[in-house]
């Protein structure tokens, strides 16, 4: 495809060296946050919990290196279902000028500026809302950004700064989608072509957190899992994102300077039927003394793709787990419109 990046090596993973590998990276610390625990048990997060994976070494052109690496994404893939990308090529200043560009966009005294960007109806591909409640506490802009890129135009920079980031944040996601594919002992194009994502609908939410002196409850999001392929995610500060573990536990998110946040979407889990799983997130502003912004991008299926689980994953042992839809049939399930990006895996699953 002509997106895709240069360094994006051509080998294929299933015919390379078989080794028995612990994931090679690990990130650095965590803390216990202190919210209620309403799935999970009271749990401190410790340092290792979230791996991290080296977008560069996916595509090294030494063999063994390349293998671990992909090695190391399918244990983050299967055992996690979210990992911190690194060496991922985008420039640390195209991540801080959407952020910053957003933080200003958000000026309390231009609000009004704001409003017209509500809700005007199911077809909308710019949403702005501001929620101030027990249940939610954030200020969003959803931007439809692919197939065809939608931004408000005014500031003129933001809305280059957010195109310019969804490229290059585009051209990674399927340089991974490739990578992805691999470790799922596939051809390079396999997702690519399973979710059509040369026309995939990708949605960015910029989303903006209040310190907890202007919050009205504990709650920035409530829990949720994602639609997509891949749900990437860069913030200003850390400031109450946590992922519950396949094990039940609260994780606690701390992404290094300019990491990347990677959460598999639950069209991959539909696709694999359920090898590769999404995964419940939430975001507590609590203790947060600053506001927190983060951009949240979810990089989907092409809108009239029909997405069900693989002939590969589904045997005798393990029974079709998911009903088919197509992915906007699948957004628009809850009563939702396509650019709220809702969740309809509850209502998908078989068994
Ligand atoms: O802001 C965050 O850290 C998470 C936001 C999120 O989960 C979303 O927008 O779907
Ligand atoms: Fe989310």
């Amino acid at each position: 495809m002509a997106e895709t990046t240069s360094f994006v090596a051509q080998q294929h993973y299933p015919s390379e060296p078989k080794l028995n590998v612990a994931p090679l990276y690990f990130n650095a610390s965590s803390q216990e946050a202190e919210v209620d625990h309403r799935h999970a048990y009271l749990y401190s997060a410790s340092e290792d919990e979230i791996p991290t994976v080296d977008y560069l070494l996916l595509f090294s052109d030494d063999p063994v290196q390349r293998f671990l690496a992909l090695e190391n994404l399918r244990q983050a893939c299967q055992e996690y279902g979210f990992f911190y990308l690194v060496n991922h090529n985008i420039p640390g200043e195209v991540l801080d000028s959407v952020l910053k560009g957003f933080s200003g966009f958000c000026d309390p005294k231009t609000i009004d500026e704001r409003k017209v960007f509500g809700k005007s109806g199911p077809s909308d591909k710019i949403r702005w809302d501001l929620n101030s409640s027990a249940g939610e506490n954030r200020e969003y802009l959803k931007v439809v950004a692919h197939p065809q890129f939608h931004s408000p135009s005014n500031p003129s920079s933001l809305r280059k700064n957010i195109e310019e980031y969804h490229k290059a944040m585009r051209m990674m996601v399927v340089g991974l989608a490739r990578a992805v594919s691999k470790t799922l002992g596939f051809e390079e194009d396999y997702i690519e072509k399973e979710f059509n994502l040369k026309s995939g609908f990708d949605v960015m939410a910029l989303n903006l957190y209040p310190p907890n002196s202007r919050s009205k409850g504990a709650i920035g999001i409530p829990e949720h899992t994602d639609p997509g392929f891949v749900i990437t995610l860069v913030q200003d500060v850390d400031g109450g994102l946590q992922i519950l573990s396949h094990q039940g536990k609260w994780i606690n998110v701390h992404i290094p300077h300019h990491a990347i946040l990677i959460q598999l979407g639950d069209h991959l889990e539909i696709l694999t039927n359920g090898k590769y799983k999404s995964h419940i997130h939430r975001v507590i502003v609590k203790n947060n003394e600053v506001q927190r912004i983060s951009v949240v991008t979810l990089h989907g299926p092409a809108l009239d793709k029909f997405i069900s689980p693989s002939t590969e994953f589904v045997d005798r042992e393990n029974q079709q787990k998911y009903q088919g839809m197509t992915y906007k049939e699948s957004l628009e399930a809850n009563g939702g419109d396509e650019i709220d990006v809702q969740s309809s895996l509850e209502k998908l699953r078989l068994v």
